[in-house]
């Protein structure tokens, strides 16, 4: 039989079960699984025990729940457990590929006051699109996963392909201790692995799909500043103290100019320059730059207005945003209070060639002689949070083939070949530790709001992305 007659049932029973893979999709987004809040981390391991639960439903050989100990320093809570990485096995026919398919069960945090529409951790049915924290990034894809077995099981078609999950709980704080799971389980587990599949990045757009064969990487930072032993009250100890918080706005407002330059000397140095081979890729893509408003919602913020410069910006040239200030003042109201500890977060995008330690380095000893120019008798201290490695692969191997013609049966057209600003660590880990090569197949759209406030998915991305998968899997198995 052909794929495109095997995929048929298939594609039938993905139509026929809509309404359940939506009330699938619904439980995992009402589990409030936010790695990054330490008081959540209970949640984060009920989602786990929820996907090894469906895993076993749906037939799984063999499912485990694997610990990885507890998080380390810098943590609030003591001794907390990271959430498990959910393993599981269909399949372990040698004449058959085996594919790992990735997914993260954990999301960033919500909370309604931020400026949700609707609660973030329900999923809500309107206008042909599912909102909910998580519908896109990543509980939709990962989702996903488990309804495309669901379909096979109930068309009675034979998977095509030796099927094994790793869906991980800390991916939005790291992934911390899943590199060292990955290698740990190379020759076991994950012994034999063909082709990693990772379904957690998005379309460029909002109507074209699209394959991504590059990520950047990312460095997190901390700033840590601490005076007086508690808060105190401005009008008793303002201006004849050193604040704390005066010399951390000082130092962050020296990183990045208005017009996204990165002040920290050696980093611009690091970067590969543009070949006119490269150059020249972006001509042929898809993309209004019209669409970087949309995104934003705003009309006047975007630093540049050609294509080119948008999409270079944001796939191969490193970026540094500022995030926030822990122990700052942040509520409503007009509180007259001199914090006593900030500690000030910050990320680096990186791209090739630049290399974590050598830019850790240029970080650190710039932030120590910014604080030093101050004279400030505050404690100082800075360092990393946590780092991953940019990817880039090349688009015309047989994995990204497969899913180049997948994406084609499903959506009538060919995909655009991309890269990614945003960043999956572990994509270069399964490479190096599983010795094989990954494919990122974007389920969700360019404007859903992953991180940001009424995150969504089209009903169509989820309906098409999970008839995708399947047609990945039976063009791999071909
Ligand atoms: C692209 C992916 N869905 C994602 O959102 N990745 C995160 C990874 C991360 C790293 N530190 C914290 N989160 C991202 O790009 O921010
Ligand atoms: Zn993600
Ligand atoms: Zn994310």
């Amino acid at each position: 039989m052909s794929v495109e007659s095997n995929l048929k049932p298939i594609f039938a029973e993905v139509d026929n079960l809509k309404g359940n893979f939506i009330d699938r999709l619904r439980h995992a987004v009402e589990i409030p699984s936010v790695s990054g809040d330490e008081t959540l981390r209970p949640s984060v391991v009920k989602m786990g025990e929820f996907l090894k639960s469906e895993l076993e439903r749906l037939g799984a050989d063999e499912v485990q729940l694997k610990q990885l100990g507890t998080q380390p320093e810098p943590v609030a809570v003591k001794d907390l457990p990271l959430p498990p990485v959910v393993v599981s096995r269909f399949g372990k026919d040698p004449s058959k590929k085996t594919v790992l398919v990735y997914g993260h069960y954990d999301v960033q945090p919500a909370a309604k006051d931020d400026g949700w529409d609707t609660e973030p951790f329900e999923l809500i049915e309107k206008d042909d699109k599912l909102l909910g924290r998580g519908s896109t990034d990543d509980k939709g894809p990962v989702i996903g996963w488990l309804n495309v077995l669901e379909a096979h099981k109930k068309a009675g078609i034979e998977l095509p392909v030796n099927f094994i999950t790793c869906f991980e709980g800390m991916e939005e704080s790291g992934s911390i201790g899943l590199d060292k799971l990955i290698h740990d389980e190379a020759d076991k587990f994950f012994k034999g692995v063909d082709v990693v599949c990772i379904c957690d990045n998005y379309w460029l757009g909002t109507r074209k799909p699209v394959l991504t064969y590059g990520l950047r990487g990312v460095n997190y930072y901390q700033i840590s500043i601490e005076g007086p032993s508690a808060d105190l009250h401005s009008g008793i100890f303002g201006g004849i103290v050193h604040e704390p918080m005066t010399d951390l706005v000082k130092i962050m407002s020296q990183l990045v100019d208005g017009d996204g330059k990165i002040l920290i000397p050696g980093v611009a140095e690091m970067v590969a320059p543009v070949t006119e081979k490269e150059s020249k890729l972006y001509d042929d893509i898809d993309y209004d730059a019209g669409e970087l408003a949309k995104a934003t919602g705003a009309e006047e913020i975007s630093i540049y207005s050609d294509k080119k410069d948008i999409l270079m910006h944001r796939w191969r040239y490193p970026s540094l945003s500022l995030h926030g200030i822990e122990g700052a003042f942040s509520g409503a109201g007009a509180k007259t209070v001199i914090p006593a500890k900030v500690s000030g977060k910050f990320s680096i995008r990186t791209v090739p060639n630049i290399t974590s330690e050598e830019l850790t380095k240029f970080v650190v000893d710039y932030l120590k002689k910014k604080f030093d120019e101050l004279h400030s008798p505050n404690k100082f201290s800075a360092g990393l949070v946590h780092d991953g490695d940019y990817w880039l692969s090349d688009p015309f191997n047989d994995a990204f083939t497969a899913a180049k013609e997948a994406t084609k049966l499903v959506w009538g057209v060919e995909p655009d070949f991309i890269r990614e600003g945003g960043s999956i660590p572990i994509t270069i880990t399964f490479e190096k530790e599983l010795k094989t090569k990954a494919v990122l197949l974007p389920m969700g759209r360019g404007d859903d709001g992953a991180h940001s406030i009424n995150e969504k998915l089209n009903l169509a991305n989820y309906i098409g992305g999970i008839k995708t998968m399947s047609a990945y899997l039976h063009y791999l198995g071909k």
